[in-house]
């Protein structure tokens, strides 16, 4: 069962009837279409807000995965149901008539050449997109406030979110807006492509745009009033996660021999379908550390607060998940490594290996983009008596980056209302949770045990899973039911011993520091 899922690579896994993963692989955007000139899959524009992928980047690498699936030989013709997920928020814009030519696709040619013309707007704008202030402000004002909007939507207004995006494209170019028949966001924009005809947005990921009412999941009208004109129209309908959306369009068939049966089952976001691939429990805390840095957690009872999201769950559609986005994740890692570990995670290791728990007191924060939580930007490193310096030597700086980046995730949970208890369970995923030191300091700082699943990617998995689920979940067979066979995540690290005692002071400092850093302003060429 293949599915996709877009971050700075495409990537697909497949699944046999007992849960067992039978084919992995990806797309790399910047490596294997370079012709694209992206960095880490997307563009950043001048103004350093702006944010956006090709989306024509984005299909051929559907084509391409497909093409090396079909010349590994992999039997498309015992595939039965498809899911996949997409980066979260970013959009995608369907230009007047593309519906006519995404019927009509001929077996003969990749779809990058079928749908060239297909889209209103060729850059499609991503997650880590924070231009939208203006159109923030307006709806939150619009819906009575930022608590009101998170009241009703999940989360206060976020330039990333689509609704924000959606606004900015109309008010900056109606004509634009007014060529578009149908926004996707890059979920149900990769579900289209499978189904060839327009497919609805599922509940989970809609809950990203602030346009969704969490309660009843129905389109806000004073939202999307907010946002532009006719836009419910051009987003068309929400439906559960766990919906077959229908058959696979007869071009897949044709080109690669799938079966005529096989289904499609809606896709939704890459961090709801993280949750699904790790068996998320009640108590655990889920942390994905992939391009963003992520933490969620499964929830019975929604309450949307200024910071963080909650979101409609992926896989029961009477429960909810609380996110907390942090933006410097992967690629902020990536640069220290590179300026202090001569481009090695081999050598990033060691240097957390040869420092001691809470780094003599030195505590570092690091924002190279503007940071989500919390809203701040630039490199601030303090010493152990609060002293701004400039520098710490290179094995210094690699602990005072990876401590920062987890004592701010363990205050940041605290304050959503997280408590750590003695049962719980971090379970790890992304690129750095291979990466056995970093995952010692992430326990050592949340004084918890720290369990992987064999893959690290999740939400790959999640998506296969969910596609079975959605085969079945018409009949009474449940999510526990479907996932049972699945592998339970494996313990791979414990705290060391007397941390704790180190990091609550810590913790404390880390707090206090933040404020400093916050307050300090944003500098005007980076303010949003
Ligand atoms: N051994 C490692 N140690 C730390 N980070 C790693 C390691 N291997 C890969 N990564 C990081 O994982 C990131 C990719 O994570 P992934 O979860 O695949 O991304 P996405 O969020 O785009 O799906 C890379 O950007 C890389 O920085
Ligand atoms: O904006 C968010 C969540 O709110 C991000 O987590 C995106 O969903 C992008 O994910 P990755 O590319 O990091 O996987």
């Amino acid at each position: 069962m293949p599915h996709m899922t877009a971050g700075h690579l495409l990537k697909v896994i497949a699944i046999d009837d007992q849960l067992r993963v039978i084919y992995e692989d990806n797309i790399h955007f910047d490596k294997d279409l370079p012709e694209f000139g992206t960095h880490c899959g997307v563009h950043v524009h001048s103004d350093k807000l702006t944010v956006t992928s090709p989306v024509l980047m984005w299909v051929k690498a559907l084509d391409m995965i497909l093409e090396k699936m079909k010349s590994s030989g992999f039997n498309f013709s015992h595939v039965k149901a498809i899911s996949g997920a997409g980066q979260q928020h970013g959009s995608v814009y369907w230009k007047q008539g593309a519906s006519q030519i995404l019927k009509n696709l001929s077996p003969d040619l990749p779809l990058h050449q079928l749908l060239k013309a297909c889209f209103s707007v060729s850059d499609s704008p991503v997650w880590m997109d924070s231009s939208t202030t203006t159109q923030c402000l307006s709806l939150e004002k619009a819906a009575g406030g930022a608590q009101q909007l998170a009241n009703i939507t999940g989360s206060r207004a976020c330039e990333r979110f689509t609704g924000n995006q959606i606004a900015k494209i109309y008010s900056q170019n109606p004509e634009v807006y007014a060529q578009t028949e149908r926004i996707s966001v890059v979920s149900s924009f990769a579900a289209s492509l499978f189904l060839s005809v327009y497919a609805p947005i599922d509940y989970c990921d809609g809950s990203g745009m602030n346009l969704l009412q969490i309660h009843d999941k129905m389109w806000s009208t004073t939202c999307l009033s907010a946002c532009a004109p006719g836009l419910e129209e051009k987003l068309g309908p929400v439906v559960p996660s766990s919906s077959v959306l229908g058959s696979l369009s007869p071009y897949y068939i044709q080109r690669y021999g799938f079966s005529p049966d096989c289904k499609v089952v809606a896709f939704t976001g890459d961090n709801p379908a993280s949750l699904a691939g790790m068996k998320l429990k009640e108590g655990d805390i889920a942390i994905s550390l992939g391009t963003s840095d992520t933490l969620f957690l499964w929830i019975q009872e929604p309450t949307p607060a200024l910071e963080g999201h909650i979101f409609c769950n992926p896989v029961d559609s009477k429960a909810y998940m609380a996110l907390l986005c942090f933006k410097n994740g992967s690629l902020m890692r990536e640069r220290i490594r590179d300026d202090c570990a001569s481009g090695s995670w081999d050598e990033f290791s060691r240097a957390l290996k040869c420092t001691v728990v809470g780094n003599n007191g030195n505590l570092g924060f690091y924002f190279d983009v503007i940071e989500i939580t919390p809203e701040a930007v630039g490199i601030h490193r303090f010493n152990r008596d609060n002293n701004k310096v400039p520098d710490f030597p290179k094995e210094v700086e690699i602990r005072a980056l990876i401590e920062g980046q987890f004592m701010a995730k363990r205050i940041h949970a605290e304050k959503l209302g997280y408590k750590i208890m003695p049962r719980t369970r971090i379970l790890a995923t992304g690129g750095a949770s291979y990466n056995k030191e970093i995952l010692q300091v992430l326990s050592d700082v949340f004084s918890a045990p720290v369990y992987t699943i064999d893959t690290a990617n999740s939400a790959c998995l999640g998506c296969a899973y969910r596609a079975i689920h959605g085969l079945v979940a018409q009949t009474s067979v449940s999510w526990v039911d479907v996932v049972k066979l699945a592998p339970e995540p494996r313990l791979v690290v414990t705290p060391t011993a007397g941390t704790d005692q180190v990091y609550q002071p810590l913790l404390k400092r880390y707090e206090a520091l933040e404020q400093k850093v916050l307050c300090n302003p944003i500098p005007s060429h980076l303010a949003k």
